[in-house]
């Protein structure tokens, strides 16, 4: 489904942590958790949501860091869903 593109400086006036993305209409955050089992804890639970939105997250894992980038393939841009499951990350963390 196509959606209106909000942008990531309207996404991220509306969250916390969350930086626009340097060189695409994306967002981006960091998390850090206590180890590799709680941040895995988190993108299991996080993975649930993003498939039931049909919304997936481009991410990268280390150890005890997610790295998150947000963005809406289909629309080229950042739109509700994005800050959608941004929200939802930032309540899973
Ligand atoms: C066919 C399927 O619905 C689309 O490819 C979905 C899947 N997950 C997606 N995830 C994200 N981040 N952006 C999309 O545009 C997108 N589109």
């Amino acid at each position: 489904m196509s959606r209106p593109k909000i942008g990531a400086a309207a996404a991220v006036a509306q969250l916390s942590g969350w930086s626009a993305a340097p060189d695409k209409d994306a967002i981006t955050k960091t998390f850090k958790f206590a180890d590799f089992n709680a941040a895995f804890g988190f993108m299991t639970r996080v993975a649930l949501m993003a498939d039931k939105l049909d919304h997936h997250p481009e991410w990268f894992n280390v150890y005890n860091r997610v790295e998150v980038l947000l963005t809406t393939h289909d629309a080229d841009g950042v739109t509700e869903l994005d800050l959608t499951l941004a929200k939802f990350m930032d309540a899973a963390a």
